[in-house]
């Protein structure tokens, strides 16, 4: 196919300035909760969404929590990415000076990868600091933290599972917001007797620019309809043609690649036969249809997140040149 085609260089989204600014007010005390919570906890561990290592990670955990105590980065979902971008990833964020503790995992499966080392780095990270007031506690208590929608929630149950054999402890959701408030503790592993503190998912009040936006949007961070489902499928289509990336014209059955998201999304309701039917009032209330692009987007949002339009590392401004390949 060829790529000559001209593509937008740059984003702009007439909905961009009001995507930013989501924080519900159990995000607010759930921030409280966990810090008053930190006294009784031995290691953060940060989840985080592998398909954007750096975008939308929570600063406000950086001066409220991290620091205090050790602190692992799960990077989940990585059956989302290339496998040998994880290497390129964990250079990058050394390299940045965020930190080397980082481990891949995916909790879709009960035994998913990555998911068997998450235990052991635990350990290595605690069993040998000093542990404040808790120096003569026999258990390790683990606060997980993250931002909405990437897996907290799933990780806590597949380590629960794999460690203690016991079924799932905390509510799963495709949705983000799905955990409200910080549970009580989870038994995960008996040996070191560990727990978990499970917490909700929390953005920062203000999201630094429109791009980190749009991508926590595109990872479901946000609830689809704060943002609009156009509005999250555009920015998709702009970031897809800007990186060379047209599976989705097969996909979506279009005749070739568009930078025009309302064309796009009509020629594909149209082949979808999806159509919307409602009265025009200038046509004195005859019933008319038009071609449903709300579900067009709808699709191409959804096969974006399972992988089907391809393996992608969204933040691919924070990846060596050799991995950012614009046309
Ligand atoms: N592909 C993939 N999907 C995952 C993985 N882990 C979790 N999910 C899915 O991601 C969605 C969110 O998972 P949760 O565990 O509820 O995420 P959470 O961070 O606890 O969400 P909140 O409670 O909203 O903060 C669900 O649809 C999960 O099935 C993974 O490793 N890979």
């Amino acid at each position: 196919m060829s790529v000559a085609q001209k593509f937008r260089t740059s984003f702009n989204n007439k909905y961009a300035n009001n995507i930013l600014q989501w924080f519900p007010g159990h995000m607010g005390k759930g921030l409280k909760q966990m810090q008053q919570q930190l006294k009784n906890v031995d290691c953060i561990v940060e989840v985080h969404d592998a398909r954007i290592p750096m975008s939308g990670r929570n600063e406000l955990f950086r001066s409220t929590l991290l620091g205090v105590r050790p602190h692992l980065l799960v990077l989940n979902k990585c059956d989302l990415i290339e496998k040998d971008m994880q290497p390129v990833i964990l250079k990058a964020l050394t390299d940045n000076g965020v930190t080397s503790d980082v481990l891949f995992t995916d909790c879709r499966t009960p035994q998913g990868s990555g998911v068997v080392d998450v235990v052991p780095a635990i350990i290595n990270k605690v069993t040998d600091i000093y542990r404040y007031n808790r120096e003569s506690e026999k258990s390790f208590n683990l606060l997980v933290i993250g931002v909405p929608n990437v897996g907290k929630s799933s990780l806590i149950n597949v380590l629960r599972n794999y460690h203690t054999k016991k079924k799932k402890a905390t509510r799963v959701g495709a949705v983000a917001g799905i955990t409200r408030s910080l549970l009580t503790k989870i038994h995960v592993c008996y040996d070191p007797p560990m727990y978990l503190l499970d917490s909700p998912g929390i953005l920062e009040p203000q999201v630094r620019n429109i791009e980190a936006g749009f991508r926590l949007a595109l990872c479901a961070s946000m609830q689809d309809h704060l943002v609009g489902v156009i509005n999250i499928a555009d920015y998709l289509l702009y970031w897809l043609n800007k990186h060379g990336h047209f599976s989705y014209v097969e996909k979506m059955g279009l005749p070739g690649p568009s930078d025009d998201i309302i064309e796009l999304l009509t020629l594909s309701a149209l082949k979808l036969q999806k159509f919307i039917k409602y009265k025009d009032m200038s046509k004195g209330g005859l019933v008319v249809q038009r071609p449903n692009i709300e579900a067009a987007a709808v699709k191409m949002l959804k096969m974006f997140r399972q992988g089907e339009l391809g393996l992608f590392v969204l933040d691919t401004d924070f990846l060596p040149s050799a991995h950012n390949k614009p046309l």
